[in-house]
């Protein structure tokens, strides 16, 4: 494990990156995530041994957004089993936007993968509960285990913001109902996945779920097994082929860590034998990913040689 990484170095970095912020813009077409302050800028480490270090603005929270992807693929393994998820969302990644519904309409209609909304909305439809709250107080439960941190909620105003105003990833559900990979109500669907994308954490508690990926899905402190290792290894592989939408071919390149970022600007890399990194930077690149995340994960990676590849 390499701990050569000191608070002064991460400090030190985050000012050397902060002048990034200006070259990109937080996301607006969820209304309430515009109001997000683009100078925030947070980082954290958390090793697998369960030390972490930290620097910027820790106490500042975001919403999880597309990262919540990856929670629930994993708990949508554990209460479906992989064929059964499999037979409604595809394992490759597609070079389109996020939001594109592009791909849905070539053969076989089904969502390429769990990490373009598409199929994030069709995994979230997956996640056993009769409805859309007690689906999202089961996420609620699970990240709750997986940070034991009991106090984690999600925002309400940026859930409802996003619910009023997610006529594409509506239309999303629509069509995959027409082609039965979702049955019921559209609005409950997208109830649970808005509320789901809208769980909140700060940095530290987001490098802890990666910590946790990374130590291939065992609790950092007792080693109970809270994702049974062969899904957390599956969630950790789309990290790879699809985390960073479709930057993830560079991302690979410059990076090389399993990661996933979310449109608040938050950005999760998880590496086995050494555990989590968060970023929070709240301004995006044309891609939808943190301007200020892409530089530090770079720097870090070239420095501490962190590229698993
Ligand atoms: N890329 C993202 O973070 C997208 C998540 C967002 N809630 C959406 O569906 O549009």
């Amino acid at each position: 494990m390499n701990k050569e990484i000191t608070t002064e170095i991460l400090e030190e970095w985050l000012e050397n990156v902060r002048p990034y912020a200006y070259d990109g813009q937080v996301a607006d077409y969820i209304p309430a995530l515009s109001r997000q302050n683009p100078e925030e800028l947070a980082v954290a480490i958390h090793y697998i041994d369960g030390s972490s270090i930290h620097a910027g603005e820790i106490e500042a929270t975001f919403t999880l957004q597309s990262i919540t992807k990856v929670i629930s693929l994993a708990l949508a393994l554990m209460d479906n089993g992989e064929d059964y998820v499999f037979d409604h969302v595809g394992m490759e990644p597609t070079g389109d936007p996020f939001h594109s519904i592009y791909r849905l309409e070539q053969l076989p209609s089904k969502p390429l993968n769990p990490m373009i909304n598409a199929g994030a909305l069709s995994v979230t439809h997956m996640i056993h509960g009769d409805t859309p709250d007690e689906k999202v107080g089961r996420l609620l439960s699970f990240v709750h285990e997986m940070t034991d941190d009991h106090t984690i909620g999600y925002n309400e105003e940026v859930a409802a913001s996003e619910f009023e105003t997610a006529f594409l990833n509506r239309s999303l559900l629509f069509y995959m109902k027409q082609h039965q990979i979702v049955t019921g109500s559209v609005e409950e669907t997208l109830d649970a996945y808005t509320k789901q994308c809208a769980i909140e954490v700060n940095v530290p508690q987001l490098a802890r779920i990666g910590a946790l990926f990374a130590n291939e899905g065992r609790d950092l402190d007792s080693g109970r097994q809270i994702i049974p290792k062969h899904f957390a290894r599956i969630c950790k592989t789309f990290m790879v082929t699809c985390g960073m939408y479709d930057a993830s071919g560079s991302f690979a390149i410059k990076v090389g860590m399993p990661a996933k970022s979310g449109v608040s600007g938050s950005v999760v890399a998880s590496l086995n034998g050494f555990g989590g990194i968060a970023v929070y930077g709240p301004s995006l690149d044309e891609k939808g990913n943190s301007v200020v995340g892409l530089r530090l994960l770079e720097l870090l990676s070239n420095r501490y040689d962190l590229s698993i590849f």
